[in-house]
Protein backbone atom coordinates (compact mmCIF):
# COMPACT_ATOMS: atom_id res chain seq x y z
CA UNK A 1 0.00 0.00 0.00
CA UNK A 2 1.48 3.13 -0.57
CA UNK A 3 -1.14 5.95 -0.04
CA UNK A 4 -0.31 9.48 1.50
CA UNK A 5 -2.50 10.11 4.76
CA UNK A 6 -4.54 12.92 2.50
CA UNK A 7 -5.69 10.17 -0.25
CA UNK A 8 -6.56 7.76 2.49
CA UNK A 9 -8.59 10.82 4.32
CA UNK A 10 -10.04 11.73 1.16
CA UNK A 11 -11.39 7.82 0.17
CA UNK A 12 -13.17 7.81 3.92
CA UNK A 13 -14.53 10.84 3.93
CA UNK A 14 -16.20 10.71 0.20
CA UNK A 15 -17.31 7.66 0.89
CA UNK A 16 -19.30 8.73 4.11
CA UNK A 17 -19.30 6.52 6.47
CA UNK A 18 -20.30 3.08 5.03
CA UNK A 19 -18.88 2.62 1.89
CA UNK A 20 -15.28 2.18 2.05
CA UNK A 21 -13.92 -0.85 1.21
CA UNK A 22 -10.41 -0.77 0.97
CA UNK A 23 -6.95 0.03 -0.10
CA UNK A 24 -6.55 -1.98 -3.55
CA UNK A 25 -9.22 0.74 -4.90
CA UNK A 26 -7.99 3.61 -7.82
CA UNK A 27 -11.60 5.39 -6.88
CA UNK A 28 -14.56 5.60 -5.84
CA UNK A 29 -15.74 3.85 -8.78
CA UNK A 30 -14.51 1.01 -7.76
CA UNK A 31 -15.88 1.36 -4.38
CA UNK A 32 -19.60 1.19 -5.43
CA UNK A 33 -18.82 -1.56 -8.14
CA UNK A 34 -17.64 -3.73 -5.42
CA UNK A 35 -19.56 -2.73 -2.59
CA UNK A 36 -22.99 -5.31 -3.34
CA UNK A 37 -21.41 -8.40 -3.60
CA UNK A 38 -19.29 -7.76 -0.26
CA UNK A 39 -21.87 -7.25 1.46
CA UNK A 40 -23.93 -9.89 0.24
CA UNK A 41 -21.52 -12.74 0.50
CA UNK A 42 -20.63 -11.22 4.21
CA UNK A 43 -24.25 -11.96 5.16
CA UNK A 44 -24.77 -15.63 3.59
CA UNK A 45 -21.40 -16.58 5.33
CA UNK A 46 -23.95 -15.85 8.57
CA UNK A 47 -27.30 -16.48 7.42
CA UNK A 48 -26.18 -20.94 6.30
CA UNK A 49 -25.72 -23.17 9.15
CA UNK A 50 -22.64 -25.07 10.03
CA UNK A 51 -22.98 -28.74 8.88
CA UNK A 52 -20.51 -31.35 10.32
CA UNK A 53 -20.86 -34.72 9.07
CA UNK A 54 -20.04 -37.91 11.17
CA UNK A 55 -19.07 -40.80 9.79
CA UNK A 56 -17.55 -44.33 11.30
CA UNK A 57 -18.11 -48.10 11.36
CA UNK A 58 -21.66 -49.09 13.32
CA UNK A 59 -21.47 -48.83 17.21
CA UNK A 60 -17.96 -46.87 16.80
CA UNK A 61 -19.40 -44.54 19.05
CA UNK A 62 -20.65 -41.52 16.45
CA UNK A 63 -24.10 -40.95 18.32
CA UNK A 64 -22.37 -40.46 21.63
CA UNK A 65 -19.76 -38.11 20.08
CA UNK A 66 -22.62 -36.19 18.78
CA UNK A 67 -24.48 -35.79 21.84
CA UNK A 68 -21.36 -34.67 23.70
CA UNK A 69 -21.14 -32.14 20.96
CA UNK A 70 -24.71 -30.82 21.22
CA UNK A 71 -24.84 -30.42 25.02
CA UNK A 72 -21.33 -28.62 24.74
CA UNK A 73 -23.32 -26.22 22.31
CA UNK A 74 -25.95 -26.01 24.42
CA UNK A 75 -26.18 -22.57 23.71
CA UNK A 76 -26.53 -22.50 19.91
CA UNK A 77 -29.59 -23.97 17.67
CA UNK A 78 -28.13 -27.64 17.33
CA UNK A 79 -29.82 -30.24 15.04
CA UNK A 80 -28.87 -33.59 14.66
CA UNK A 81 -29.74 -35.63 11.51
CA UNK A 82 -29.41 -39.43 11.33
CA UNK A 83 -28.78 -41.36 8.04
CA UNK A 84 -30.34 -44.18 9.13
CA UNK A 85 -34.14 -42.32 8.77
CA UNK A 86 -33.14 -42.38 5.10
CA UNK A 87 -33.44 -46.15 4.99
CA UNK A 88 -35.50 -47.35 1.77
CA UNK A 89 -38.31 -48.72 3.00
CA UNK A 90 -38.55 -52.74 2.04
CA UNK A 91 -40.69 -54.38 -0.07
CA UNK A 92 -42.73 -57.09 1.23
CA UNK A 93 -40.47 -59.68 -0.42
CA UNK A 94 -37.30 -57.94 1.18
CA UNK A 95 -39.38 -58.09 4.29
CA UNK A 96 -39.56 -61.93 4.08
CA UNK A 97 -36.24 -61.95 3.14
CA UNK A 98 -34.71 -59.57 5.78
CA UNK A 99 -31.44 -61.52 6.75
CA UNK A 100 -30.54 -61.34 3.61
CA UNK A 101 -30.57 -57.84 2.96
CA UNK A 102 -27.58 -55.54 3.20
CA UNK A 103 -28.68 -52.84 5.45
CA UNK A 104 -24.58 -51.51 5.12
CA UNK A 105 -24.56 -51.12 1.26
CA UNK A 106 -24.93 -47.59 0.25
CA UNK A 107 -28.07 -48.56 -2.11
CA UNK A 108 -29.91 -48.86 1.56
CA UNK A 109 -30.33 -45.75 1.77
CA UNK A 110 -32.61 -42.76 0.21
CA UNK A 111 -29.41 -40.20 -0.88
CA UNK A 112 -31.98 -38.44 -2.98
CA UNK A 113 -34.35 -37.74 -0.05
CA UNK A 114 -31.36 -36.98 2.35
CA UNK A 115 -30.38 -34.66 0.16
CA UNK A 116 -33.45 -32.61 -0.79
CA UNK A 117 -34.10 -32.26 3.52
CA UNK A 118 -30.91 -31.15 3.85
CA UNK A 119 -30.69 -28.87 1.48
CA UNK A 120 -34.22 -26.96 2.91
CA UNK A 121 -32.45 -27.28 6.44
CA UNK A 122 -29.99 -25.40 4.81
CA UNK A 123 -31.66 -22.83 2.98
CA UNK A 124 -33.82 -22.38 6.29
CA UNK A 125 -36.52 -24.66 6.11
CA UNK A 126 -38.36 -27.02 8.34
CA UNK A 127 -38.43 -30.31 7.31
CA UNK A 128 -40.04 -33.52 8.35
CA UNK A 129 -37.33 -36.47 9.05
CA UNK A 130 -38.48 -40.13 9.23
CA UNK A 131 -38.34 -41.82 12.17
CA UNK A 132 -36.72 -44.96 11.37
CA UNK A 133 -37.63 -48.88 13.83
CA UNK A 134 -34.58 -50.82 13.64
CA UNK A 135 -37.24 -53.03 14.90
CA UNK A 136 -39.85 -53.40 12.40
CA UNK A 137 -37.43 -51.84 9.44
CA UNK A 138 -40.22 -49.59 9.02
CA UNK A 139 -41.06 -45.51 8.88
CA UNK A 140 -44.50 -45.38 9.70
CA UNK A 141 -44.37 -46.80 13.31
CA UNK A 142 -42.95 -43.32 14.72
CA UNK A 143 -44.89 -39.92 13.42
CA UNK A 144 -41.84 -38.44 11.39
CA UNK A 145 -39.92 -35.68 13.28
CA UNK A 146 -40.22 -32.04 12.84
CA UNK A 147 -36.91 -30.48 11.98
CA UNK A 148 -36.59 -26.50 12.28
CA UNK A 149 -33.24 -25.26 10.74
CA UNK A 150 -30.60 -24.16 12.95
CA UNK A 151 -27.35 -22.87 13.81
CA UNK A 152 -25.64 -26.21 13.58
CA UNK A 153 -26.89 -29.21 11.45
CA UNK A 154 -25.04 -32.53 12.30
CA UNK A 155 -25.83 -35.32 9.85
CA UNK A 156 -24.49 -38.55 10.78
CA UNK A 157 -24.33 -42.13 9.67
CA UNK A 158 -21.98 -44.80 8.53
CA UNK A 159 -21.77 -43.77 5.21
CA UNK A 160 -22.89 -39.78 5.61
CA UNK A 161 -19.50 -39.54 3.69
CA UNK A 162 -20.22 -42.08 0.81
CA UNK A 163 -21.99 -39.68 -1.76
CA UNK A 164 -19.79 -36.69 -2.85
CA UNK A 165 -23.09 -34.00 -2.83
CA UNK A 166 -23.70 -35.19 1.01
CA UNK A 167 -19.79 -34.37 1.54
CA UNK A 168 -20.22 -31.25 -0.40
CA UNK A 169 -22.24 -29.87 2.05
CA UNK A 170 -20.21 -30.04 5.10
CA UNK A 171 -18.00 -27.79 6.75
CA UNK A 172 -16.83 -30.23 8.98
CA UNK A 173 -16.09 -33.81 8.44
CA UNK A 174 -15.49 -36.03 11.82
CA UNK A 175 -14.54 -39.99 11.20
CA UNK A 176 -15.07 -41.78 14.63
CA UNK A 177 -12.42 -44.35 14.47
CA UNK A 178 -12.95 -47.23 17.38
CA UNK A 179 -11.35 -50.34 17.39
CA UNK A 180 -13.32 -53.04 14.98
CA UNK A 181 -13.58 -55.62 18.35
CA UNK A 182 -14.99 -53.10 20.39
CA UNK A 183 -17.64 -52.10 17.78
CA UNK A 184 -18.25 -55.61 17.22
CA UNK A 185 -18.85 -55.85 21.11
CA UNK A 186 -21.14 -52.98 21.42
CA UNK A 187 -22.72 -53.72 18.43
CA UNK A 188 -23.80 -57.47 19.86
CA UNK A 189 -24.89 -56.08 23.01
CA UNK A 190 -26.86 -53.31 21.61
CA UNK A 191 -28.67 -55.62 18.83
CA UNK A 192 -29.88 -58.18 21.29
CA UNK A 193 -30.75 -56.24 24.54
CA UNK A 194 -32.17 -53.03 22.22
CA UNK A 195 -33.30 -54.67 19.70
CA UNK A 196 -34.10 -57.81 20.67
CA UNK A 197 -32.37 -59.50 18.23
CA UNK A 198 -30.61 -63.38 18.46
CA UNK A 199 -26.97 -63.20 18.81
CA UNK A 200 -26.02 -66.38 15.80
CA UNK A 201 -28.31 -63.91 13.84
CA UNK A 202 -26.14 -60.75 14.66
CA UNK A 203 -23.08 -62.30 14.10
CA UNK A 204 -24.46 -63.39 10.71
CA UNK A 205 -25.39 -60.01 9.40
CA UNK A 206 -21.72 -58.85 10.91
CA UNK A 207 -19.81 -61.37 9.22
CA UNK A 208 -21.98 -61.21 5.92
CA UNK A 209 -22.48 -57.73 5.61
CA UNK A 210 -21.36 -55.40 8.10
CA UNK A 211 -17.39 -56.32 7.97
CA UNK A 212 -17.47 -56.11 4.48
CA UNK A 213 -19.32 -53.11 3.95
CA UNK A 214 -16.73 -51.55 6.40
CA UNK A 215 -13.88 -52.60 4.52
CA UNK A 216 -15.45 -51.17 1.09
CA UNK A 217 -17.16 -48.44 1.51
CA UNK A 218 -16.76 -46.83 5.17
CA UNK A 219 -13.00 -46.96 5.70
CA UNK A 220 -12.45 -46.01 2.34
CA UNK A 221 -14.17 -42.72 3.41
CA UNK A 222 -12.06 -41.95 6.30
CA UNK A 223 -9.86 -40.35 3.94
CA UNK A 224 -12.32 -37.20 3.60
CA UNK A 225 -12.31 -36.55 7.26
CA UNK A 226 -11.22 -33.13 8.47
CA UNK A 227 -11.22 -34.70 11.91
CA UNK A 228 -10.34 -38.54 12.92
CA UNK A 229 -11.66 -39.37 16.73
CA UNK A 230 -9.83 -42.79 17.87
CA UNK A 231 -12.10 -43.82 20.81
CA UNK A 232 -15.13 -41.91 19.72
CA UNK A 233 -16.60 -40.21 23.29
CA UNK A 234 -13.89 -41.58 25.62
CA UNK A 235 -12.01 -39.14 23.81
CA UNK A 236 -12.72 -36.10 25.52
CA UNK A 237 -10.03 -33.54 24.14
CA UNK A 238 -10.46 -34.20 21.01
CA UNK A 239 -14.59 -33.18 21.54
CA UNK A 240 -13.41 -30.19 23.30
CA UNK A 241 -11.04 -29.31 20.38
CA UNK A 242 -14.02 -30.10 17.88
CA UNK A 243 -16.60 -27.49 20.04
CA UNK A 244 -13.63 -24.88 20.47
CA UNK A 245 -13.71 -24.65 16.26
CA UNK A 246 -17.14 -24.69 15.73
CA UNK A 247 -17.60 -21.85 18.23
CA UNK A 248 -14.77 -19.82 16.13
CA UNK A 249 -16.72 -20.94 12.97
CA UNK A 250 -20.10 -19.37 14.55
CA UNK A 251 -18.14 -16.16 14.61
CA UNK A 252 -18.91 -13.72 17.19
CA UNK A 253 -22.66 -12.86 16.67
CA UNK A 254 -23.24 -15.82 18.73
CA UNK A 255 -21.55 -14.14 21.61
CA UNK A 256 -24.42 -12.38 21.73
CA UNK A 257 -26.80 -15.04 22.40
CA UNK A 258 -23.93 -16.21 25.25
CA UNK A 259 -23.88 -12.40 27.10
CA UNK A 260 -27.00 -10.55 26.51
CA UNK A 261 -25.35 -7.01 27.02
CA UNK A 262 -22.62 -7.81 24.22
CA UNK A 263 -23.38 -5.66 21.25
CA UNK A 264 -21.74 -6.22 18.47
CA UNK A 265 -21.33 -3.11 15.94
CA UNK A 266 -22.31 -3.76 12.37
CA UNK A 267 -18.95 -4.07 10.20
CA UNK A 268 -18.81 -1.37 7.42
CA UNK A 269 -16.42 -1.07 4.82
CA UNK A 270 -15.46 2.25 6.48
CA UNK A 271 -14.89 0.21 9.71
CA UNK A 272 -13.18 -2.91 7.76
CA UNK A 273 -10.80 -0.14 6.12
CA UNK A 274 -10.06 1.21 9.10
CA UNK A 275 -8.87 -1.99 10.79
CA UNK A 276 -6.74 -2.78 7.53
CA UNK A 277 -5.03 0.34 8.06
CA UNK A 278 -3.97 -0.07 11.77
CA UNK A 279 -2.89 -3.19 11.48
CA UNK A 280 -0.80 -2.29 8.39
CA UNK A 281 2.88 -2.20 9.22
CA UNK A 282 3.51 0.58 6.25
CA UNK A 283 0.93 2.91 7.79
CA UNK A 284 2.39 6.04 9.30
CA UNK A 285 2.29 6.72 12.77
CA UNK A 286 0.39 9.71 12.45
CA UNK A 287 -2.45 7.78 10.16
CA UNK A 288 -2.36 4.76 13.34
CA UNK A 289 -3.11 7.50 15.97
CA UNK A 290 -5.78 8.97 13.30
CA UNK A 291 -7.82 5.90 12.55
CA UNK A 292 -7.66 3.89 16.15
CA UNK A 293 -8.82 7.47 17.69
CA UNK A 294 -11.68 6.77 14.95
CA UNK A 295 -12.27 3.47 15.30
CA UNK A 296 -12.46 4.45 19.44
CA UNK A 297 -14.83 7.53 19.06
CA UNK A 298 -16.78 4.73 17.24
CA UNK A 299 -16.99 2.30 19.79
CA UNK A 300 -17.43 4.95 23.08
CA UNK A 301 -20.42 6.90 20.70
CA UNK A 302 -21.93 3.39 20.33
CA UNK A 303 -21.73 2.59 23.51
CA UNK A 304 -23.60 5.84 24.81
CA UNK A 305 -25.99 5.06 22.49
CA UNK A 306 -26.92 2.09 24.59
CA UNK A 307 -27.42 4.03 28.16
CA UNK A 308 -30.41 5.29 29.15
CA UNK A 309 -31.71 9.04 27.95
CA UNK A 310 -34.90 10.81 27.98
CA UNK A 311 -34.98 13.43 24.49
CA UNK A 312 -34.60 16.86 25.62
CA UNK A 313 -34.19 20.07 23.82
CA UNK A 314 -31.21 22.27 24.36
CA UNK A 315 -31.70 26.29 23.67
CA UNK A 316 -28.14 27.11 23.04
CA UNK A 317 -27.29 31.23 23.42
CA UNK A 318 -24.39 31.31 20.71
CA UNK A 319 -26.63 29.85 18.45
CA UNK A 320 -28.98 33.35 18.97
CA UNK A 321 -26.00 35.43 19.09
CA UNK A 322 -24.69 34.53 15.75
CA UNK A 323 -27.89 33.97 14.21
CA UNK A 324 -29.06 37.75 14.98
CA UNK A 325 -25.44 39.10 14.26
CA UNK A 326 -26.02 37.98 10.39
CA UNK A 327 -29.69 39.42 10.28
CA UNK A 328 -28.33 42.92 11.68
CA UNK A 329 -25.37 42.75 9.01
CA UNK A 330 -27.69 41.52 5.78
CA UNK A 331 -29.78 44.94 6.86
CA UNK A 332 -26.72 47.51 7.35
CA UNK A 333 -25.00 45.69 4.15
CA UNK A 334 -21.57 45.26 5.76
CA UNK A 335 -20.13 43.12 2.71
CA UNK A 336 -16.95 41.85 4.16
CA UNK A 337 -18.87 40.87 7.60
CA UNK A 338 -21.27 39.76 5.84
CA UNK A 339 -19.35 36.98 3.97
CA UNK A 340 -17.38 36.74 7.50
CA UNK A 341 -20.51 35.55 9.27
CA UNK A 342 -21.80 33.16 6.01
CA UNK A 343 -18.80 31.19 7.05
CA UNK A 344 -19.88 31.09 10.87
CA UNK A 345 -23.50 30.65 10.17
CA UNK A 346 -22.69 27.62 8.02
CA UNK A 347 -20.51 26.45 11.17
CA UNK A 348 -23.48 27.17 13.38
CA UNK A 349 -26.13 25.65 11.62
CA UNK A 350 -24.00 22.34 12.13
CA UNK A 351 -23.82 23.33 15.40
CA UNK A 352 -27.12 23.77 15.67
CA UNK A 353 -28.20 20.60 13.90
CA UNK A 354 -25.94 19.08 16.38
CA UNK A 355 -27.05 21.04 20.19
CA UNK A 356 -31.14 20.63 18.92
CA UNK A 357 -30.79 16.79 17.73
CA UNK A 358 -28.36 16.02 21.21
CA UNK A 359 -29.10 13.61 23.42
CA UNK A 360 -29.14 14.57 27.38
CA UNK A 361 -27.45 10.67 28.54
CA UNK A 362 -27.89 9.88 32.40
CA UNK A 363 -25.11 7.42 33.27
CA UNK A 364 -27.06 4.39 35.74
CA UNK A 365 -25.10 3.44 38.08
N1 LIG B 1 -17.09 -44.74 25.02
C1 LIG B 1 -18.02 -45.69 25.19
N2 LIG B 1 -17.89 -46.58 26.18
C2 LIG B 1 -18.81 -47.55 26.35
N3 LIG B 1 -19.88 -47.71 25.58
C3 LIG B 1 -20.07 -46.85 24.57
C4 LIG B 1 -19.14 -45.82 24.32
N4 LIG B 1 -19.55 -45.14 23.23
C5 LIG B 1 -20.69 -45.72 22.83
N5 LIG B 1 -20.99 -46.77 23.63
C6 LIG B 1 -22.15 -47.67 23.49
O1 LIG B 1 -22.00 -48.33 22.26
C7 LIG B 1 -23.23 -48.39 21.57
C8 LIG B 1 -23.07 -47.70 20.25
O2 LIG B 1 -22.76 -46.35 20.48
P1 LIG B 1 -23.32 -45.21 19.55
O3 LIG B 1 -22.82 -43.93 20.05
O4 LIG B 1 -24.79 -45.38 19.40
O5 LIG B 1 -22.58 -45.59 18.19
P2 LIG B 1 -23.03 -45.38 16.68
O6 LIG B 1 -23.89 -44.17 16.64
O7 LIG B 1 -21.74 -45.22 15.97
O8 LIG B 1 -23.73 -46.62 16.27
C9 LIG B 1 -24.25 -47.75 22.47
O9 LIG B 1 -24.95 -48.78 23.18
C10 LIG B 1 -23.43 -46.91 23.42
O10 LIG B 1 -24.04 -46.81 24.67
N1 LIG C 1 -33.06 -52.38 10.03
C1 LIG C 1 -31.76 -52.19 10.25
C2 LIG C 1 -31.11 -51.09 9.80
C3 LIG C 1 -29.77 -50.93 10.06
N2 LIG C 1 -29.11 -51.86 10.76
C4 LIG C 1 -27.69 -51.70 11.08
O1 LIG C 1 -27.48 -50.48 11.73
C5 LIG C 1 -26.15 -50.07 11.51
C6 LIG C 1 -26.09 -48.58 11.34
O2 LIG C 1 -26.54 -47.91 12.47
P1 LIG C 1 -25.53 -47.21 13.50
O3 LIG C 1 -26.43 -46.45 14.42
O4 LIG C 1 -24.78 -48.26 14.18
O5 LIG C 1 -24.64 -46.32 12.72
C7 LIG C 1 -25.67 -50.74 10.26
O6 LIG C 1 -24.49 -51.44 10.50
C8 LIG C 1 -26.81 -51.70 9.90
O7 LIG C 1 -26.32 -53.00 9.70
C9 LIG C 1 -29.77 -52.96 11.20
O8 LIG C 1 -29.14 -53.82 11.85
N3 LIG C 1 -31.08 -53.09 10.94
Amino acid sequence: MNMGSNSVVDMIEASSGVHFSGFHMDGLEQIQKVELPITSAHENMHKQPFVIGVAGGAASGKTTVCDMIIQQLHDQRVVLVNQDSFYHNLTEEELNRVHEYNFDHPDAFDTEKLLSSMDKLKHGQAVDIPNYDFKSYKHSVFPARRVNPSDVIILEGILAFHDPRVRELMNMKIFVDTDADVRLARRIRRDTVEKGRDIGQVLDQYSNFVKPAFDDFILPTKKYADIIIPRGGDNHIAVDLIVQHIRTKLGQHDLCKIYPNLYVIHSTFQIRGMHTLIRDSQTTKHDFVFYSDRLIRLVVEHGLGHLPFTEKQVLCILVWIFVRGYVVCLSSGVARVWRMLCEHVVKVSRLERFLFTEKETTVSS
